[in-house]
């Protein structure tokens, strides 16, 4: 049975700045966690602790149920935030080497990169220089480096900041089938529809505590539901009198309103038929970029 990573209410403080206050999520075999939140709400810190090289003042991160250690840190998959490669090194030389620190023959290093390297669609560029890729092919070579030595985790930061539409797909695919392999896969994002498309749960982070964490249902669902309502003869200020319901927009005779759960939608459907026809009527779940405003914008967010 593959392992856990358990990030275990891990606390760290900057001077007078809580980083992160009594942090904890874990991240299971097989599954893609998406972490969100505002600038500086401490993701990355986060991650750090995760990987081990930075240390928490209080917590613990634990892989398969014991204390992540030197050992265990060999078989984590890490794309730092400020990314970490050699920028004169070339692309193939560098996954080489990066692999063979993890443990790898010089045989295997090689199969490895190749192989990363034809996967993520740099194979034209496996002899140029880092430096002289494109930020975006850097990006991919950074995964590449992630994934070369068959980590048994993966903790990535942002990996999909800066990527072209077709390099999203790639680094889509790869992570989901890590996970499918029961890599537990953690990453942060502040593309917020990818992370609902993609994820299997998701943690939101404000100011160093964690707001939110569970499936995109689950939270979608919590938030509850809304209404689209079209009703083209309506007076443009037209609001439903009916208990449970708030008007979350406008747009022309389009109405979206949030309903609390109980609220009667069919005394909306009434209320918008007494006005004139009615050319749009549904319910649908929240998105989690609605969610997200509401789980970051109330006070005390840091900036
Ligand atoms: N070395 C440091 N010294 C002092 N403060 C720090 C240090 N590193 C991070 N911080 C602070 O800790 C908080 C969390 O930062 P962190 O980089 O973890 O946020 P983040 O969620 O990754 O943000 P972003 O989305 O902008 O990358 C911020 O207020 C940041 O300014």
């Amino acid at each position: 049975m593959p392992d856990s990573l358990e990030i275990d209410r891990i606390s760290k403080r900057y001077g007078r700045l809580a980083a992160l206050d009594a942090v904890s999520f874990e991240v299971r075999p097989g599954e893609l966690f998406g972490f969100v939140g505002s600038n500086g709400a401490g993701k990355t810190t986060t991650m750090r602790i995760a990987l081990g090289v930075l240390a928490a003042d209080s917590g613990e991160v634990r892989f398969g149920g014991a204390p992540v250690t030197h050992e265990t840190r060999t078989r984590i998959g890490y794309m730092p935030e400020e990314r970490g490669l050699y920028p004169k090194m070339k692309v193939l030389d560098q996954l080489v080497y990066l692999a063979e620190l993890h443990g790898l023959t010089n045989t295997q290093a090689h199969q490895a990169a190749e192989s990363w390297i034809g996967r993520l669609g740099l194979s034209a560029r496996r002899k140029d220089e880092v430096q002289k890729l494109s930020l975006g092919n850097q990006q991919r070579v950074q995964l590449a480096a992630a994934l070369v030595h068959d980590p048994a985790v993966l903790v990535l930061d942002e990996p999909f900041s800066g990527l072209d539409p077709i390099a999203v797909d790639v680094m889509s695919e790869v992570l989901r089938e890590k996970a499918a392999a029961g890599v537990p896969v953690i990453f942060s994002s502040h593309q917020l529809d990818l992370v609902e498309r993609l994820c299997d749960r998701v943690g939101i982070i404000r100011s160093g505590r964690m707001v939110a964490n569970g499936t995109v249902g689950e939270l979608t669902t919590s938030a509850g539901a809304q209404l689209v309502v079209t009703a083209p003869g309506a007076a443009t200020d037209w609001t439903p009198a009916v208990a449970g319901t708030r008007v979350a927009e406008r747009r022309g005779g389009t109405l979206v309103l949030d309903l609390e759960p109980g609220a009667d939608d069919q005394a909306v459907l009434a209320a918008a038929l007494a006005t004139g026809p009615v050319t749009e009527f549904s319910r649908r779940r929240r998105r989690l970029t609605e969610l997200f405003r509401d789980a970051v914008s109330e006070k005390g967010e840091r900036k």
